[in-house]
């Protein structure tokens, strides 16, 4: 029961670890410059929301790519019907036939593409190296024709700019490096090795050291820009599963969550136990030391049940008082978890100033195993529910994990 508790022995304070979440993120950041913590991000694996995000933004990628690809088998009637050569035609035909081809092919996969994490890097680097591959064929015959194709230069860009769909910043980094890599090869192969009266065109222009720099200078820039793009995605959605006072993930990072671990549950045969903590009297905390110690009493509870947090335990903040904590635990043995933790929290009272009065929280929850007890989030919710009330009405202070 959350009480003003003058009692306590003030010995018992110096166990009491308050550690500041915020704070902790903060201390975490310290001596790391803005630029250095977005490179780990980027190079980071995005969160599960962001890869939830990402693979619907890869299967909206792979359909956006078939089109275009469709659309591509138009450019060798349009060279056919504009007089070019039926050799030119038919190189043309059999690449759009060839991309066509893959397109067809990532498409299946990229419906399913949770289950293959290398797909985002694969399809990149493939929009990249078609890219390059057209540009090849484009100047076998002559130069200027490819290294001075603006249309086809920009299949680069956007194979990269695309990625942010994927929000995962390594796939940014890796279509940029491989775009960077192929065409800046491409230039210098064909720059080192071809005849100075090849290299200019009256149809396609002058092919020198500065435009193709220029060119990569572009296809960096491009990069960056769709790196900072993905990273700042990356906070936003960050931000929407993440609780603001806790810095708990909450009820939008729980829906996305769920799923998965219901899933790997099932497959691995493991169990799977939800329990939902509701604070006591928690309106009493805020009527009698104001909202803002309610606050800090709440950060307090959370900093507690993190310090004890165990592998395969994810603490969620629901809403106001209530908490949900997801353990890969049979009922069983969950109960004894929370119950342990209960008795964690009602002995680490919260000291509201140093050596003022302290205020003792406790917490009821009711528990619900998967599969017993419900498949999906609403179904072990609505179960660990009715068995919180059951404790609140038994008195509070517990936790009860069965039927009455
Ligand atoms: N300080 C603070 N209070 C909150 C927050 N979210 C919800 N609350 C308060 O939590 C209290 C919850 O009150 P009740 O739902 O009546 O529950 P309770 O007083 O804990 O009583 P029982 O659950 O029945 O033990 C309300 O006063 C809310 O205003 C928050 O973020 N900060």
């Amino acid at each position: 029961m959350a009480q003003r508790d003058m009692s306590v022995d003030p010995a018992d304070r110096s166990d009491e670890r308050h550690v500041d979440p915020n704070r902790t993120d903060e201390a975490r950041l310290v001596g790391r410059t803005p630029v250095a913590d977005a490179m780990s991000a980027l190079l980071s694996r995005p969160d599960e929301i962001m890869l939830e995000i990402g693979a619907t933004g890869e299967l909206l990628v792979a359909r956006l790519r078939a089109v275009i690809a469709a659309l591509l088998l138009l450019l060798p009637l349009a060279n056919a019907l504009g007089g070019g050569t039926l050799r030119s035609t038919l190189v043309g035909l059999a690449g759009a036939v060839l991309i066509n081809l893959f397109a067809q092919i990532w498409l299946p996969l990229a419906r399913r593409s949770r289950r293959y994490r290398w797909l985002p890097f694969a399809t990149s680097a493939f929009d990249v190296t078609a890219t390059s591959a057209v540009l090849i064929v484009l100047a076998f015959n002559d130069v200027p024709a490819g290294l001075n194709s603006m249309v086809v230069w920009c299949g680069y860009l956007l194979a990269i700019l695309l990625t942010a769909l994927r929000g995962d910043g390594r796939t940014t980094l890796v279509a940029g490096a491989l775009a960077l890599a192929q065409y800046g090869a491409l230039a210098a192969f064909a720059l080192l090795t071809t005849a100075p009266e090849q290299l200019i065109s009256s149809e396609h222009g002058i092919v020198t050291w500065s435009t193709q720099l220029q060119r990569l200078l572009l296809l960096g820039m491009g990069t960056l820009v769709t790196a900072v793009i993905v990273y700042r995605m990356q906070r936003l959605v960050e931000m929407s599963g993440t609780d603001g006072l806790t810095r708990l993930p909450n009820r939008t990072w729980l829906l996305h969550r769920i799923p998965r671990l219901l899933r790997a549950a099932r497959e691995e045969g493991g169990s799977l136990t939800l329990a939902l903590i509701n604070l006591d009297h928690f309106k009493r905390v805020n009527d009698e030391a104001g909202h803002h110690v309610g606050d800090r009493v709440l950060r307090h509870v959370v900093s507690v049940l993190r310090d004890s947090a165990e592998p395969g335990e994810w603490l969620v903040r629901l809403g106001g008082e209530e908490f949900v904590l997801v353990m890969r635990k049979p009922i069983g043995t969950a109960w004894e978890r929370v119950d342990a933790l209960r008795r964690l929290v009602a002995s680490r009272p919260f000291e509201v100033d140093r050596g003022a009065d302290f205020i003792r929280v406790t917490f009821s929850a009711g528990l619900a195993g998967y599969p017993a007890e419900g498949l999906d989030l609403s179904a072990l919710l609505g179960r660990a529910d009715q068995r919180l009330q059951e404790a609140k009405r038994e008195g509070r202070n517990r936790v009860i994990a069965r039927d009455g």
